[in-house]
């Protein structure tokens, strides 16, 4: 950061003049003042505000609009302590229904939406039918698309349904006949409301159609109360007390591109006493982490990440010389011509905004096909496609605890869609392999080719037993290359870029050094290793937001860590974030942008310690990839920065969040203005 900058550190005797000093009383102030979307923003920026956030959320004053009515007459819905009406609300943006007390006692059966920060009450006209088990709405009440709902259950077992939206003089009845006892619970999710019933049904009435349709009947010998929740935009359904401690319980996820309900937990805990549970929570966390490791495996196979021994020793070495010295000078024409293509696609944003996480994820993807697969690159495309699919299933499923059932666990539809996914990505290897290989018999190519694939297929025609690999290793592999080196370097790229539009200074401090070495050619590969500050940025950033967070080390044998004992087969995470964070390290200005800290190279800006700067890990296990991926992110930043200036975008949200790497939760919005 330049001098000009104003310095975070505390002076004793001034007052805090910062934002992320701010006392929360006046924060609070502001954050009542801002609409509700503003505020769940603001709230993302830092964890003081996010606090604030949910303390104003939780008084309830200021909740957004509310659907409201009147439980008086309801079963169980009144107070007779206090005499007040026990009103629900349902809180659109959350998708969160509450049960509050409310003091204005009503004698009427009313629907309205309250607004509670504007004070103004919108009413629904009167609803003369026996509409008293569930009501429940969707969407803002500004919108026409809102809709409310309302199920009651008439004498024969008939469901009633009721619809209105906002502005319309009367109710929209509908009667559907049945076996139905009484309503547990309503929620909505993809133009449907859901209604579970106490006889374990469950239904769902599609607005649009305005259908309604019985869509499961568990008829469980379980407990047959069913509860919906709308959580992360998806609808859960809870059967029995899902306290997983006590009794049975089982969750579905309804898929929102299938519309059907699929298992996505299934558990059954037998209820035990408190003796036990110690002995309970430790196998589940035994379990959670097979698991884990897993899925990770499902992912990368046994490829360079997850090997050991002998076969990571061989796997090591392919990849060492893949990546390094005249190997990696021969990928750098598919760096460029990668970029070359992004930067096509900008010329349309000149002037304009840009997201480019996205942009990055795309560059990084080309990069990796090209340079893995060479020739082949378009049939790399694809198989790189089914990886991308294959790590959404994976990262969707990798955090649900599946304890193993007394019987079987059923295969979910990602469970399906992944096993159908590795066998095309198996299929397309073969097809490949076979391709090359019929070239190089019929004399059209003279070698299995430059490209790391061409390594890994000579690697498979080897005789000599101690450097032959399989085939499942040459797929390991593949995965493993395009897994490790497209995401890190996606996150390297986006918070260099964004590290570069908020501190102009150093932005032409490097433009210049680009223009200096380059001109307006295209990066030379024997002149990148001269981009000196430019490393110095890439260092900054990586110390600042490094990729990966963490790194793992599994203790082989016991060893003494200052006054720590490290007992065998332990594992340790190493911090990565915090060590590079770390004031006693880095300084009282850790948390600054300030390259010039690596001017004189890593052991001057660590104070001797270099461990503590360690993005790409450490020791014989550290990233082979680096040399890789700092080159192309210098290939890419140079011909970014030979033709466009760019600052933030008034639309950039900070929130840098955990997807496998550290992302951007809302991307990264700039404006680009050409040279
Ligand atoms: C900014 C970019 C990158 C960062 C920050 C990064 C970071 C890391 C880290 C922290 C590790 C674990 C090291 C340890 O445990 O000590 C690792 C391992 C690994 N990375 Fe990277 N990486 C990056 C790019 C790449 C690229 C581009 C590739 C391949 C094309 C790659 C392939 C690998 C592989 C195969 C391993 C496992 C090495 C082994 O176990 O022997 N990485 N990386």
């Amino acid at each position: 950061m330049s001098n000009s900058k104003p310095s975070f550190k505390k002076k004793k005797s001034e007052p805090q003049q910062y934002w992320s000093g701010l006392p929360k009383d006046i924060l609070r102030l502001i954050l009542e003042k801002l609409p509700w979307s503003e505020r769940l923003r603001l709230s993302l920026v830092r964890k003081t505000w996010k606090e604030c956030f949910h303390e104003i959320k939780n008084t309830q004053e200021f909740l957004p609009w509310l659907m409201f009515y009147n439980w008086d007459k309801c079963r169980g819905c009144r107070d007779e302590n206090h005499g007040n009406s026990i009103c629900k609300l349902a809180d659109p943006f959350v998708q969160k229904r509450f049960t509050v007390e409310e003091a204005t006692k009503g004698t009427e059966r009313e629907f309205f939406f309250l607004c509670r920060t504007l004070c103004f009450k919108s009413w629904f006209p009167g609803l003369e039918i026996g509409f008293s088990d569930m009501a429940s709405f969707y969407l803002n009440p500004a919108s026409s698309d809102c809709t409310v709902i309302a199920f009651s259950i008439l004498v024969a077992g008939k469901l009633e349904i009721g619809t209105c939206h906002p502005g319309d003089e009367s109710w929209k009845k509908f009667e559907f006949c049945g076996d139905y006892d009484f309503i547990c619970d309503v929620g909505y999710a993809d133009e449907s409301f859901y209604c579970s019933l106490s006889n374990g049904k469950l239904g769902a009435f599609n607005i649009k159609q305005q259908e309604w349709k019985l869509l499961w009947n568990l008829q469980s010998e379980l407990s047959p109360l069913v509860y919906l929740y709308a959580f992360n935009g998806d609808l859960i359904m809870g059967l029995g007390d899902c306290n997983p401690r006590s009794l049975p319980c089982a969750l579905w996820r309804f898929d929102l591109l299938e519309r059907k309900w699929v298992v996505v937990e299934n558990e059954i805990i037998e209820k035990k006493d408190s003796a036990s549970h110690l002995h309970m929570d430790e196998a589940i966390w035994e379990e959670l982490h097979n698991l884990l490791e897993g899925y990770v495996k499902k992912l990368l196979g046994d490829g360079l990440v997850m090997t050991e021994g002998e076969k990571w020793f061989k796997l090591r070495k392919l990849a060492n010389n893949a990546f390094h010295g005249e190997s990696l000078k021969g990928m750098i024409p598919a760096m460029i011509a990668s970029a070359e293509m992004m930067l096509e696609r900008w010329r349309q944003h000149d002037g304009k905004e840009i997201e480019v996480f996205q942009e990055f994820r795309i560059l990084t993807s080309e990069v990796i096909s090209r340079t893995a697969f060479g020739s082949s690159y378009l049939e790399g495309q694809n198989i790189f496609d089914m990886l991308v699919k294959m790590a959404v299933l994976i990262s969707r499923n990798g955090y649900k605890i599946r304890i193993p059932l007394i019987g079987t666990l059923a295969k979910t539809s990602d469970d399906l869609e992944s096993e159908k996914l590795e066998q095309g990505i198996r299929d397309s290897f073969v097809k490949m392999i076979k391709k090359r290989e019929e070239k190089v018999e019929m004399g059209k190519l003279d070698s299995y080719g430059n490209d790391f694939f061409g390594s890994l297929l000579q690697a498979y025609h080897e005789t000599d037993k101690t450097k032959k690999i399989t085939i499942d290793d040459m797929i390991d592999e593949c995965k493993t290359f395009y897994i490790g080196g497209h995401e890190t370097t996606t996150s390297l790229l986006t918070w260099t870029i964004l590290l570069l539009a908020i501190n102009a200074d150093w932005q032409e401090k490097l433009r210049k050094e680009v223009l200096e070495l380059f001109g307006k050619q295209n990066p030379k590969p024997d002149s990148i290793g001269r981009l000196k500050t430019m490393s110095m940025v890439v260092n900054e950033t990586l110390r600042l937001y490094p990729p990966f967070v963490q790194i793992m080390r599994r203790i082989n044998r016991e060893v003494r860590l200052g006054k720590l004992t490290l007992p065998v087969n332990m594992e340790a995470f190493i911090p990565t974030i915090a060590v590079h964070h770390n004031p006693d390290i880095w300084g009282e200005d850790a948390h600054l942008f300030k390259p010039e800290r690596f001017s004189q190279g890593v052991a001057k800006a660590t104070n001797n310690n270099t461990a503590a700067f360690l993005p790409f890990g450490l020791g014989p296990r550290s990233c082979v990839g680096l040399n890789f991926a700092i080159t192309e992110a210098k290939v890419a930043l140079s011909m970014i920065l030979q033709r466009y200036k760019f600052n933030l975008s008034p639309n950039y949200v900070h929130s840098p969040t955990q997807f496998l790497t550290i992302c951007p939760q809302h991307g990264l919005q700039i404006m680009l203005h050409s040279l």
